[in-house]
This record gives C-alpha cells, structure tokens and sequence, in this order.
C-alpha cells in the first residue's frame, strides 16, 4: 500500500487574524508534498528528518489527547527507530505548512481511532482543528491548527471564527489577466518568533484596536468578495490590507521585499500581503493583469497559483 501524501497549503486570508477570531481561507498547493517512508538511500536528509521525528515524539508522548483523537505514539516511536521519515519537498520555513502537513500525516498514520476526512462533521472538524493545534504548538508556540487540518482534509477550508469552520468551494480559476502569486522572498522565516513579535504588539491597545476595527474587517471583507467573485471590491479591500500590513507587520515583512511592497500600493499594478507568518519564505501577490506585475517584478522568483 502507498501512503498517502499531504500537501502544502496557502493562507490566502487570515494569518494572525485567525488566532484572534477573524475570518480565515486557506487552500491546499499541491505544488509541494510529503509523505512518511521508511529509509531509502539514508542521506542526510533522511537521517536528519528521523531526528526531527524522534524529538517530536517525545512532545507527542507527554501530550493529553482526548480519547477520540489519542495517538498511538508506541507505534509511531517503534517506527522511527525502524527508520521511519517524511519525505517532503515542502520547503522549511517559508510559510507553505511543513510541519503542517507533517501533522496530519503522523495524525493519519497513528490516530488509535480512524477519522474519515471525507465524511467528518462540523462539529468534529472543530475538535480536529483544536487537536492539531496542540500537536503542531510544538514547532513554533500557538497555532490555531488550521495548516494540518487543511492538509489533512486536502480542500478549501473557509474558518468563519474560532468556533466555526467548513469546507468551502472557491470559484473556478479562469483563463483571465488576473492571478495570484507567490513571489520567493530568498530567506526562510521562523514562524514562532514571528508570533512572538505579534503577541507583543498584541499587548498595546492602539494596536488591539486597529487589528480588530481594521485588519480584520479588510481580511474578511476579501474573504467575501473573493468567494463572490466581486472583484472590485476584492481588489479595494486588498489594497487596504496591504497597506495596513505594511505599517503594523513591518517586522514580518522580508526586506527583500520591502521596496515592491510599497512599489504595488503606489502604481497599484498589484498588492502583496503575507503568506502565513512572514519573515521570510513566500509573499503573495495579488493582480488584475499578471503580464504587466510580472514585468515589474522581474527578478524575483514568482509562482502563479491561481488565474482569473
Ligand atoms: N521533512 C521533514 N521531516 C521532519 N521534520 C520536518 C520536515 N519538514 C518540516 N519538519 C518540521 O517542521 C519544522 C518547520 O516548521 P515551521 O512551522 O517552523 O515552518 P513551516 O511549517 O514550514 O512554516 P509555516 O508554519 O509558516 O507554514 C522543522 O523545524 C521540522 O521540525
Ligand atoms: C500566524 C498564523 O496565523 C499562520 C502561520 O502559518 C498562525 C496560525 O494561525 O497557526
């Protein structure tokens, strides 16, 4: 039998938002992949993945689940010392989910009760989501779970606020100007220290203030026009949320990008926001006319995911 394979995912909206109840939409890449294997060749990177699995496991023993998502984590350790690994081309650190997916592919495996993603209900997506953001707390402090629940279910997740989420049809891509992108920052980024940065802005109330009465009310007004296919005031709304980000995540903002942040608010050809905690790793870009961004943008390492 083959295993299965779990693949990256995208935050299109709601990074940070989400650990403060906003809305959320995130969408499987199926570019990257991973999957758990047992040693083939034991290169270095085989060997160092192993390593990875080991410490984990040892979080994983000491955690309390409840009793419908308990792990066998006997089993998962008997493995690991058997040569067990996860082969994955996703990249590290730059906010495309590995230790997401690396979440939900332990979680498949070893789960002592088996889940049907395909048939899980509302109510219990909630509680996955909830276990997997104790599991996967262990690779950078809070996480609201939704990167492995995300690849574990492999489809568009719409998270409404902390209590309710669902799957959701995101409208289909056409052969359009429009595209969003993922542009290649050139340095990873960590995501924990980034939270950390986060929950210290968190800590005065002007921010506070302007994170709930602005951020998240442009983050969601995307969220609902982009699923409407309203594309003007998708693209009004964005501008906003790129702005803001530009003023109060500057610290999550990759310098390398800096300047064609601000180059896309002044020409508006196309706006950028953060794909997941920022720092580094990927950027997103969003544009109504991808042949002139990409012009604008030459020189960095793009990747279209999505055309409209
Ligand atoms: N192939 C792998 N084998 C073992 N461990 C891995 C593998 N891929 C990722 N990990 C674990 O996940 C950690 C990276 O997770 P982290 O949350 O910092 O970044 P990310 O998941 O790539 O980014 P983001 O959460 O922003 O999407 C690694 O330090 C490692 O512990
Ligand atoms: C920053 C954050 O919103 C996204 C990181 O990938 C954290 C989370 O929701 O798990």
């Amino acid at each position: 039998m083959t295993n299965p394979l779990f693949y990256a995912k995208i935050i299109l909206f709601g990074e940070y938002g989400m650990i403060e109840d906003s809305q959320g939409l995130v969408v499987p890449y199926s570019f990257y992949k991973g999957t758990l294997k047992f040693f083939e060749t034991k290169s270095e990177f085989e060997i160092k993945s192993n390593g990875h699995l080991q410490k984990y496991s040892d979080y994983l023993a000491d955690l309390q689940l409840s009793d419908d998502f308990k792990l066998n984590v006997e089993s998962f350790k008997q493995d690991i010392s058997n040569g067990l690994f996860f082969d994955s081309n996703i990249p590290q650190g730059y906010g495309v989910g590995s230790s997401g997916a690396l979440v939900a592919a332990i979680f498949e495996k070893y789960s002592l009760k088996k889940h049907d993603p395909e048939n899980i209900s509302k109510d219990n997506l909630k509680n996955l989501k909830a276990v997997f953001g104790e599991m996967e707390s262990y690779f950078h402090g809070k996480s609201s779970g939704m990167d492995p629940l995300i690849c574990y279910m492999n489809l568009p997740i719409l998270i409404e606020n902390k209590e309710n989420l669902d799957k959701v049809a995101i409208p289909n891509g056409e052969k359009g100007k429009g595209a969003i992108f993922l542009i290649d920052s050139g340095i990873t980024g960590e995501t924990g220290p980034m939270i950390q940065i986060f929950f210290e802005k968190m800590k005065t109330e002007g921010f506070r203030k302007t994170l709930k009465e602005e951020f998240i009310r442009y983050n969601n007004a995307c969220i609902d026009s982009f699923l409407k296919k309203d594309m003007n005031p998708f693209f009004r709304n964005l501008k906003k949320l790129s702005y803001w980000a530009y003023e109060h995540f500057r610290p999550m903002i990759p310098e390398s990008i800096f300047n064609i942040w601000k180059k896309g608010l002044d020409s508006n050809a196309y706006y950028l926001k953060l794909c997941g905690s920022g720092g580094g790793g990927y950027i997103l870009g969003f544009t109504k006319d991808y042949e002139k961004a990409e012009k604008m943008l030459d020189g960095f390492h793009k990747e279209v995911i999505y055309r409209f």
